[in-house]
């Protein structure tokens, strides 16, 4: 405090908090420890909401999937070295799926470090992020705390988002400045993700394939729905009359049940459109790289791409019509061009992929209707899809093989940014820490559909869900090991296969230890019925979903990705 005599004082720790406050952060999802425990104290006491966690990994899922709901980076917090370590996996997993992410470590001293004198926790943590993450940057001194966290703010949410490495040596917390100019040195970030529009030319060229269309197809990409242009998207799609296809974290987008949603027709669709707008959707494996039987004839696909990054274009196949933009304004931009002169699709084809994706859901509805005991991935799935249809406003998390890829299909989703999943990597792990975030920042309910390995990797959590009292309903599917729970040693030895768990095991019982709600049902019926409690409830629950170690299959959907011996027969 400031007396006659002397100029009131600032540090490091006020300058962090203070530029992050300024910038708008509210939650921190950290892991405590040296030497970010009194920083953590001081930002819960100026009102920063702090959620700690039991491992940062998930700590630092939870801060980017908050950026992919708020379009703010979400902010994780760790120590120096190994906890700086075990948050890297989230860094680079939000940077790969564009979600805007800031992970905060405290490091060792740079003059130890860079001699190699062994401090505590010695890693040269700056060097070590830079290649697996949008950008990364160091302080030394207080008084360039305001500018890096700016630097670090835009980094994460202008053009593609992505995750930002930012470096806080112990020292500089406790480094001391003169207040005044501790706050002139602070920056608030002015339009950090500024509108990109795209050039007349480029729309206008987009618009020539597009009315030469006799199959089109737009595919809306996870980006579509970061973007949160969602009138925008609605506007294009029901405008132009074209079906669309979602993928998994773009659905919702506009509700499955839409007249104009493929998603029960996707085979039929990606084969046979021969031109395909491509809306903050890449075309990496999961969409087969735009080619091969997946995709029809070779040539017989003309793609339109809009997508923030110039350099996506051409990445896999030839884009004739590339609209760089931010999607808000590259989709308004293209509904624009068609309001005189434009011809919906023949209704050959928009007939043909309705009786198509009609024809799929009467094949699929029998399944989801299955009781039989213990449970299938569709009977269960089939009681899921019932509860997600009457709580629109809940958000899924979902992790796994079968239960993945099944819930995928099955479950369908009614609103925007409410399925979220392992994304672009198909990283295991995401699950509680996407649940916790989900929590927190939409104050609405979750569910959790977890496979029982997927569950494994982050479920220490559930302690954190019960500790913050968060309105998360865990469904395991227990089907006793990864994939299936059969698997078998092959030399007959007393070690179970690496793929099975211990048989009919109680994951309910972990939520019971913390104070939460355990369930263990073996029906659908029990399923729908204590899931909706549950969420009636807003109370931590775990429900332990027995389904037959029989069901499924080897990877989900995506056993043909797995390498196989040419010369092991067997
Ligand atoms: C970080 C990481 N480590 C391993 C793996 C490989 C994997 C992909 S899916 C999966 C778990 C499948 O078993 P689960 O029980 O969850 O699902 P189900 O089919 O319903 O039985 C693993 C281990 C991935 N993707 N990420
Ligand atoms: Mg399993």
């Amino acid at each position: 405090a400031a007396t006659d005599a002397e100029p009131a004082l600032t540090d490091g720790f006020q300058l962090v908090i203070d530029a992050l406050k300024l910038n708008g952060i509210e939650n921190l999802y950290v892991v405590p420890g040296i030497p970010i425990s009194d920083l953590l104290r001081m930002a819960q006491g100026e009102g920063l909401r702090v959620i700690s966690f039991r491992h940062e990994q998930n700590a630092g899922n939870a801060a980017a999937i908050a950026g992919f709901l708020t379009k703010k980076p979400g902010v994780c917090m760790t120590v120096s070295a190994p906890g700086f370590l075990n948050g890297l996996t989230a860094l680079a997993n939000a940077t790969t799926n564009c979600f805007p992410m800031i992970l905060i470590s405290g490091s060792s001293e740079r003059e130890i470090v860079d001699l190699q004198q062994g401090d505590y926790e010695e890693m040269d943590q700056l060097a070590i992020a830079k290649p697996l993450c949008k950008a990364a940057f160091r302080v030394l001194h207080a008084q360039d705390i305001g500018i890096a966290v700016a630097r670090a703010i835009r980094a994460a949410v202008s053009g593609r988002p992505g995750g930002v490495y930012l470096d806080l040596p112990a020292k500089l917390f406790s480094q001391v400045m003169d207040a005044a100019e501790g706050a002139r040195s602070l920056v608030k970030v002015v339009d950090a993700a500024p509108a990109q529009l795209p050039s007349p030319d480029s729309v206008a060229r987009a618009l020539e394939v597009l009315k030469g269309a006799k199959r089109p197809l737009i595919i809306l990409g996870k980006g579509a729905a970061y973007a949160q242009a969602d009138e925008a998207v609605r506007e294009l799609v029901e405008k132009s009359g074209i079906p669309f296809l979602p993928m998994s974290m773009a659905k919702g987008l506009l509700p499955d049940t839409h007249p104009q949603s493929a998603g029960a027709a996707r085979s039929m669709v990606l084969k046979d459109a021969d031109v395909v707008v491509l809306v903050g959707a890449r075309l990496n494996w999961l969409l087969s790289h735009g080619k091969g039987k997946t995709w029809g004839e070779p040539g017989s696909k003309t793609f339109i791409q809009i997508d923030i990054e110039p350099r996506e274009m051409d990445s896999n196949v030839a884009i004739v019509a590339p609209l760089v933009g931010d999607i808000g304004s590259c989709v308004s931009a293209l509904t624009a061009g068609m309001a005189k002169g434009w011809t919906p699709p023949p209704a050959e084809w928009t007939g043909a992929v309705s009786a198509r994706k009609e024809a799929n859901i009467a094949k699929m509805a029998p399944k989801l209707m299955s009781n039989a005991s213990p449970m299938n991935f569709h009977g269960a799935l089939g009681a899921l899809r019932r509860v997600v249809q009457e709580r629109p406003d809940a958000l899924l998390v979902n992790e796994g093989a079968n239960t993945l890829d099944l819930a995928r299909g099955i479950i369908d989703m009614h609103q925007p940014r409410k399925r979220l999943d392992v994304g672009t990597w198909g990283v295991m792990g995401i699950g509680m820490g996407f649940a916790v975030a989900a929590a927190v920042e939409s104050g609405k309910p979750v569910l959790a559909v977890e496979g029982d390995s997927a569950f494994g990797f982050s479920g220490m959590e559930v302690e954190t869900i019960c500790r913050y009292n968060l309105p998360v309903c865990i469904v395991v599917f227990n089907n006793n090991g990864i994939y299936k729970g059969t698997d078998v040693n092959p030399t007959g030895g007393s070690d179970p296969s690496p793929m099975v768990f211990v048989p009919d095991s109680r994951y309910d019982k972990m939520m019971e230890a913390f104070g939460g709600a355990g369930v263990n049902v073996t029906t659908p019926d029990e399923l729908y019925r204590a899931v909706s409690a549950a969420m009636d409830s807003g109370r931590p629950t775990l429900i332990n979903a027995v389904i037959d170690p029989n069901a499924g299959s080897e990877s989900g959907n995506i056993g043909s990705l797995n390498p196989t011996s040419a010369v092991r027969k067997g």
